[in-house]
């Protein structure tokens, strides 16, 4: 893109028309930035990454072929801050293409490309040499083409489709989809659209996090009742109803050790016998494909993810742990008591990442409407995540409880009960330690 818009070639008129400031967190200062911490927008951004590849990566192939780039065009169209404007264009423009079937080359089906136009230099298959393109490309998240379930991921293609890009999206609220046709791609609406009314695509309905580190903007709608339970004034509430909070699994193997910490017996409360322990379980977990962080979603009957009770109890079980290695799978997500305890500890940690409560980020919203852009964004997106979890754990302790008052039962749905070695109080009143 960057070498296109040097040459005014046959794109020249829509790159124009592209935006060339975005309010991304790429682009925001780090008092900005700081507004949210606690979110997953943070560990996601990748500025230096970007920046690294644009020096390391970049710039060699750049000064390497001073017959396409011609050095006194570098300052104006090369330079870091352009790379991270056609960055930003491609993460909040793109689409994911299949490529045309049983095509050796590597055009996308249905778009055109003028051979006569193409760079000189070999085109790398998977176009992502930009990290943008990595991540529009990993998270699943971008504009995709309507298309066959079955098709590979790794065979779509990152690509602009002009004009099919003007479309906004809102949470629940396509009512147009792309479609292939024989040969070219149709925008397409799949629902009666009045005059007026805004025709929408979709970015897959991403949670407010994403929303905000792609494309720059949230979705502020009406939320689920699901959300405001535990609230306070139980007050409905404004946000993005597809909006998660990601618990990473060191958070988890925290509270796991904490509990085994405090169950153990003396010979076996031992800090570092227990951490190095844990740790083995979870490198084996990872080598059998587990993921290290978990998604939480609005509490539905399910409530928690099934991968994460499954390696708390990994964890906390020896019987479970043992019985995994021999069959080389993980626990099935029985939720007993411990699993709750320990979870609840797990989500106590991630809430503690926040800066302010759910209250504060609340009556900044409700004071002042006319707060900054970025600071109104960041709040949006802090507090739809701290909803979630203050949801998730009114429910998990409404569970607690309810165990608990069950004749003082404290396995649940207890097959593993009276199997395990001091990791539950009343199985042996945490006399023993679970190793
Ligand atoms: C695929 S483009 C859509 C074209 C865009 N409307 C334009 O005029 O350039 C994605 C960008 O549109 C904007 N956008 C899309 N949906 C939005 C929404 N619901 N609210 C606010 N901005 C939105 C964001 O700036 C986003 O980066």
């Amino acid at each position: 893109m960057m070498w296109e818009e040097a040459n005014a070639g046959k794109w020249a008129a829509y790159l124009a028309s592209l935006p060339s400031k975005f309010d991304t967190p790429m682009f925001w200062n780090e008092q900005d930035l700081a507004e949210l911490k606690g979110t997953s927008v943070v560990e996601k951004l990748g500025k230096e990454d970007a920046e690294r590849d644009y020096r390391e990566k970049l710039l060699p192939v750049i000064s390497s072929r001073k017959d396409l780039f011609p050095p006194h065009l570098i300052p104006f169209h090369y330079t870091l801050e352009r790379y991270h404007i056609h960055g930003s264009r491609i993460l909040s423009r793109s689409f994911c293409v299949e490529p045309a079937p049983s095509d050796a080359s590597d055009e996308p089906s249905g778009t055109t490309q003028n051979h006569d136009d193409a760079m000189d230099v070999d085109v790398p298959s998977d176009s992502q040499s930009h990290p943008a393109a990595t991540r529009v490309h990993d998270n699943d998240g971008d504009l995709s083409v309507d298309q066959d379930d079955e098709d590979e991921e790794e065979e779509d293609i990152v690509s602009m489709v002009p004009m099919a890009d003007m479309l906004n999206a809102r949470y629940g609220s396509e009512n147009a989809k792309l479609f292939y046709g024989a040969n070219e791609l149709r925008m397409v609406t799949t629902k009666p659209i009045k005059a007026g009314e805004q025709i929408f695509n979709t970015y897959n309905d991403l949670p407010n996090a994403e929303l905000l580190r792609r494309y720059g903007h949230v979705d502020y709608l009406s939320l689920p009742a699901s959300l405001t339970q535990g609230s306070p004034n139980g007050s409905a509430a404004l946000g993005n109803p597809g909006d998660v909070v990601e618990l990473r699994a060191d958070l988890v193997l925290t509270a796991a050790n904490d509990r085994i910490y405090s169950t153990a017996a003396p010979p076996a409360q031992n800090v570092s016998a227990i951490a190095a322990e844990s740790q083995r379980r979870i490198d084996w977990w990872l080598e059998m494909g587990g993921d290290d962080v978990f998604v939480l979603e609005p509490p539905s009957e399910s409530l928690l993810p099934e991968d994460l009770v499954s390696l708390v109890r990994l964890l906390c079980d020896d019987d479970e742990w043992r019985k995994a290695q021999d069959k080389e799978k993980p626990p099935k997500a029985k939720k007993d008591k411990v699993v709750l305890e320990v979870t609840k500890q797990a989500l106590l940690k991630r809430q503690a990442l926040y800066e302010g409560s759910l209250e504060d980020d609340e009556a900044l919203m409700n004071l002042s409407s006319d707060l900054p852009l970025n600071k109104k964004h960041a709040t949006i997106v802090r507090a739809g995540e701290k909803r979630i979890l203050r949801a998730i754990l009114h429910q998990l302790e409404l569970t607690i409880e309810a165990l608990s008052q069950k004749g003082g039962m404290s396995n649940g749905e207890g097959s593993s009960r009276g199997k395990r070695k001091g990791m539950d109080d009343d199985d042996n009143g945490g006399k023993k330690a679970r190793r």
